[in-house]
């Protein structure tokens, strides 16, 4: 099922331009949506999921209109959400608060709801520690608790907001692949600022800034755009200073080696390197598309 949004624009109170005419098309499976904080992530998904309105624009979810009321009660019944502070009662067991999410969402009969909620607590490896109080889980668990309460209802389309962020990185990794499982069969949309988290996961990624999409694509064509753009800089003395982004600095001895991402030409010392999906992102910082036409034929 895709999601289509057109020219989306939502000021808040206090004139606070969130987004602003924001286009993106979001195809079935694992897409990614990275961006600095305050680029506008969680106002997108905010909308997506019906509990905020924009100030001007549409969103089309399948065939549900966004921005209609009744296409609102719809989209709510085929939509997981998970958002970054899920609001969950520390004294219920994981079992428990599931149990409740699954009455909340119209699962009146005793038996199959029980029997749904053994299978999430099984989908998100929850299951042995089913009877402990949520209060006492890690983060990582936590986070897979949100995951479960989101799919009470097999939504086919699952918005997680900023999932990883305080993961220890083996939680990570289980996360990260947690979601993929669930994104072959389902729209799964990932917002995140961590680049690693798309780059393993998602083959479509939308960059965003300032409210605004910098660039929408395959992760492939990402690293295209920023071809000739990465840079080993190897230098005896202090940070070399110019028209770049220092994206990492390597000490080997009397040496220190900078990866280095901007518009350099090649000068003593500076050996062009392949570019990584980080590097796609700083140079997308670096440099704002929206003014060049020339380096970024992918980007819209
Ligand atoms: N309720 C609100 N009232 C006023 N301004 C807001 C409100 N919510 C968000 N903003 C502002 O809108 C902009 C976008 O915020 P948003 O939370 O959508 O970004 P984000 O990309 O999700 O960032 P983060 O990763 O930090 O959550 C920011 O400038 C933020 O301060």
């Amino acid at each position: 099922m895709n999601i289509e949004i057109n020219h989306l624009t939502k000021i808040y109170r206090g004139n606070v331009q969130a987004l602003s005419d924001l286009s993106l098309v979001i195809p079935q499976g694992m897409f990614g949506l990275v961006g600095p904080n305050g680029a506008g992530k969680t106002t997108l998904m905010r909308i997506l999921v019906g509990i905020l309105h924009p100030t001007s624009g549409t969103v089309q979810i399948g065939q549900y209109d966004g921005t209609r009321e009744q296409g609102r009660a719809a989209i709510k019944r085929i939509l997981g959400y998970v958002p970054q502070e899920l609001g969950m009662y520390p004294d219920l067991s994981a079992r428990e608060f599931l149990d409740y999410v699954g009455v909340l969402k119209g699962l009146k009969d005793r038996k199959p709801r029980r029997l749904r909620v053994e299978q999430l607590l099984e989908t998100v490896a929850l299951s042995t520690v089913a009877w402990r109080k949520v209060k006492t889980f890690s983060g990582g668990m936590k986070r897979r608790l949100g995951i479960a309460q989101a799919l009470i209802n097999d939504p086919q389309i699952l918005i997680v907001d900023e999932p990883t962020a305080g993961l220890d990185p083996e939680e990570r990794i289980r996360f990260r692949n947690l979601l993929s499982d669930l994104g072959s069969n389902r729209t799964v949309l990932l917002s995140t600022h961590i680049v690693e988290d798309i780059a393993q996961t998602c083959q479509n990624i939308a960059v965003m800034k300032s409210g605004q999409v910098l660039f929408q694509g395959t992760v492939a064509q990402m690293l295209e755009a920023t071809r000739e753009k990465v840079w080993l800089l190897t230098t005896p003395g202090p940070r070399p200073e110019g028209n770049f982004t220092i994206v990492s600095a390597l000490n080997m001895g009397a040496n220190v080696q900078y990866r280095v991402v901007g518009d350099l030409s090649p000068r003593v010392g500076a050996v062009p390197t392949e570019p990584g999906l980080e590097d796609g992102y700083v140079w997308l910082m670096h440099t704002d598309p929206r003014q060049s036409t020339e380096a970024h034929a992918s980007s819209i």
